[in-house]
């Protein structure tokens, strides 16, 4: 079938894509208008800011982030939101991956005027993940790195005295989650994965404005609006079971697109039964974080580097040997949690 000649939603110019999502063919104009709409119409019917928020984009420098980064701006200004953005990076010690991806954030600064934060794993616990993954290789490693970029940033955030953060997940990651939190039987953390806004007792919030973006979609709209951006995967092995996942999902979008957000759908539809509550929330004993044991996991995961163990401290087999080894006397530990209040002043980005 020959190609329509004009846009299906402005009907007067040349369509030049089709839409991964919807399979419309559309011009470079209607498709960033319809992008950018969409996600407004996220961020509206799930009410996340209010005139005079404080926003951090977590910015990795990654497609997903940078396309954020720009629609926000994009969308403060046309809406007048009356947001505070900050760019808010961490930086995992990941030389020749990080630290390249750090200068496009850098670069994206300069462009949007907007303050940038960078915090390193390297001044929170006292390793990078080079570091780390000399010591346990590169299995299990995303382990580690989850679990003290969730930590970090909401000590960026703390420190930049905002409480809520957006994240570039698309609903490609989220779906994957969805299929993951079924294939383990968690479906405790099924019951929260798709939800677009988290916010623990005292956490700082998080959400998701792409929850319903779809990932081929945003790397198109950094394509036609040629964003800087840094394109390479993680050189220390992406999660492989997420891995299967994305393929799996892949597979499904090819034959239906509409899968991913039926999968979406899916993943919200699900009654979680009183059985399966999450844990109560306390403070971490040592560091003052949000935990639901005596140590944050962040804490546990430090105290197995500096013991030397870290191999031991994924599975639970281990735990008994890890925990009988005395802690080394200037063992490094984390900074106390220290939430700013609004009056407090924000410290300098
Ligand atoms: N080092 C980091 N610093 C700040 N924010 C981060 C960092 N890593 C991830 N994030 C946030 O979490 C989101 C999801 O991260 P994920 O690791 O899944 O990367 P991704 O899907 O490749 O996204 P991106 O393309 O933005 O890197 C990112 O879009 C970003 O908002």
């Amino acid at each position: 079938m020959a190609p329509p000649r004009t846009c299906a939603l402005c009907q007067t110019a040349r369509p030049i894509v089709r839409r991964p999502k919807t399979g419309q063919q559309v011009c470079k104009e209607c498709f960033f208008h319809v992008f950018e709409t969409e996600v407004h119409n996220t961020i509206m019917s799930a009410k996340l800011f209010k005139p005079g928020d404080r926003v951090a984009i977590g910015a990795s420098g990654g497609k997903d982030s940078t396309v954020l980064a720009h629609v926000m701006k994009v969308l403060n200004d046309r809406y007048d939101y009356g947001l505070e953005m900050y760019l808010l990076s961490i930086d995992e010690g990941i030389t020749g991956y990080r630290d390249d991806s750090l200068e496009s954030v850098k670069r994206n600064q300069q462009e949007y005027g907007l303050p940038l934060k960078i915090l390193s794993y390297d001044e929170l616990y006292g390793w990078t993940m080079d570091a780390i993954v000399e010591q346990i290789g590169r299995k299990n490693n995303c382990t580690f790195c989850g679990v003290f970029r969730r930590q970090a940033l909401d000590r960026g955030a703390a420190a930049l005295n905002v409480d809520h953060i957006v994240t570039g997940h698309n609903a490609d990651d989220i779906a994957e989650t969805v299929l993951m939190n079924i294939m383990r039987g968690d479906i405790a953390r099924l019951g929260r994965c798709t939800l677009i806004c988290t916010q623990g007792e005292d956490s700082i919030k998080r959400s998701k404005p792409f929850k319903y973006a779809y990932e081929k979609e945003i790397v198109m709209y950094a394509y036609f609006k040629k964003l800087d951006y840094f394109s390479t995967e993680c050189i220390y092995s992406p999660d492989a079971y997420r891995g299967h996942a994305r393929v799996f999902l892949k597979d499904l979008e090819a034959a239906r697109p509409s899968a991913i957000i039926d999968i979406i759908h899916s993943g919200e539809a699900f009654q979680i039964g009183e059985a399966v509550e999450l844990k109560a929330q306390q403070t971490c004993k040592r560091c003052g974080y949000m935990s639901s044991n005596d140590l944050c996991k962040a804490c546990t995961l430090l105290e197995s580097l500096e013991k030397g163990m870290a191999k031991l401290a994924t599975g639970d087999r281990n735990r008994r040997r890890l925990d009988e080894e005395p802690a080394p006397e200037n063992m490094r530990t984390i900074p106390m949690f220290h939430r700013a209040t609004p009056a407090e002043p924000a410290a300098a980005p």
